[in-house]
């Protein structure tokens, strides 16, 4: 029997951080939804007790480095399955970018594992089992859009926000997500965004709204460590992007965008500037 499973992108529509916790995580407030971009994965069982990862994607690890072999790994462990599994991943999303990539495949491996061992685990329990792994899973585990407070896997489910095409840009550059919140000063930021002002225009439907309450403080961090990464966020507002921000710890910058005539100028307009660019939609 094979198992399938979408894993798609996030990205961050605000993104605060209230302070550092003992524990060394940052308590986060953070609105998140899912972008039409995304991996695919396909899951067999083994008769032999070993987890096998491929992809067709040479620039990610394979073996226990992969964020889908630590989900293998975990729920094979806590559920006390005796079974292998064999894991391809048709990788999309492009990697280190602030989309959680790998966090989204990490979520899509336990919900499929799940489905394959007939586990019966609830929602919430994988998104327990997620948090293990890593901040971003346990939103990447149900999707759609949510509030994340704690360090991202306390989670409120919210309206989804209004329909439009998201252009994401990504520069050949590698973030550490743990350096940019290693050098993240709370009080440096110069204006923290508001999840309350966000969520009304959620729930408002108002696309304007929207692009106005979006913020990310952790963009000044990753514009002082790549200044390149500011220069293209200013690139697609001068394109005509109705709303620009970075996504995560970087460095993909997404565009909104309401009118789809104007996405083929910001598209091509991006491409003379950067070799990665997606148009989009929301996964609403
Ligand atoms: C930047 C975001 O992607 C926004 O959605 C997340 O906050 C980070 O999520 P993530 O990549 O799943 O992060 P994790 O794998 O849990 O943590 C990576 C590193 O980031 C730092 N980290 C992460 C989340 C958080 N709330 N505070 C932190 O300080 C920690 O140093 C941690 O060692
Ligand atoms: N399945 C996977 N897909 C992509 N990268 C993976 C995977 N498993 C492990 N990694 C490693 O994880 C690191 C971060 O990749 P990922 O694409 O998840 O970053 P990200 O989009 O910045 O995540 P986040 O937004 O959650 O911080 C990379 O160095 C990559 O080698």
């Amino acid at each position: 029997m094979k198992i399938y499973e979408k894993a798609p992108a996030k990205i961050n529509l605000m993104l605060d951080v209230l302070h550092k916790r003992p524990d060394g995580y940052h308590e986060v407030e953070m609105v998140m939804t899912m972008v039409d971009l995304a991996d695919r994965l396909e899951m067999s069982a083994l008769p032999r007790d070993t987890i096998i990862i491929s992809s067709q994607a040479g620039y990610i690890p394979l073996d226990e480095k992969n964020l889908a072999f630590q989900a293998a790994r975990l729920i094979k462990e806590r559920y006390n399955v005796r079974s292998g599994v064999y894991i391809h991943l048709d990788k999309h999303i492009p990697v280190a970018a602030g989309l959680a990539g790998g966090s989204s495949d990490a979520a899509a491996t336990l919900r499929g594992l799940n489905r394959l061992w007939n586990l019966g685990i609830s929602d919430e329990e994988l998104q327990i089992l997620g948090a293990e792994l890593g901040s971003d899973v346990p939103f990447c585990v149900t999707g759609g859009t949510a509030l994340a407070t704690g360090r991202g896997e306390v989670l409120t489910p919210l309206n989804n926000p209004p329909q439009c095409w998201v252009i994401l840009a990504k520069l050949p550059i590698n973030v550490s997500t743990a350096e940019v919140y290693g050098k993240f000063r709370v009080d440096q930021v110069k204006k923290h965004p508001s999840a309350k002002a966000m969520i009304q225009a959620i729930d408002h439907q108002s696309f304007t709204e929207v692009c106005h309450e979006l913020g990310n403080v952790l963009e000044d961090v990753t514009f002082q460590l790549h200044p390149e990464v500011q220069q293209l966020k200013d690139t697609m507002k001068r394109l005509g992007a109705d709303g620009v921000l970075m996504s995560g710890s970087g460095p993909t910058v997404f565009g909104l965008v309401s009118k789809e005539a104007k996405v083929a100028r910001i598209y091509n307009g991006l491409r003379g500037f950067c070799k990665e660019v997606y148009a989009v939609r929301l996964l609403t």
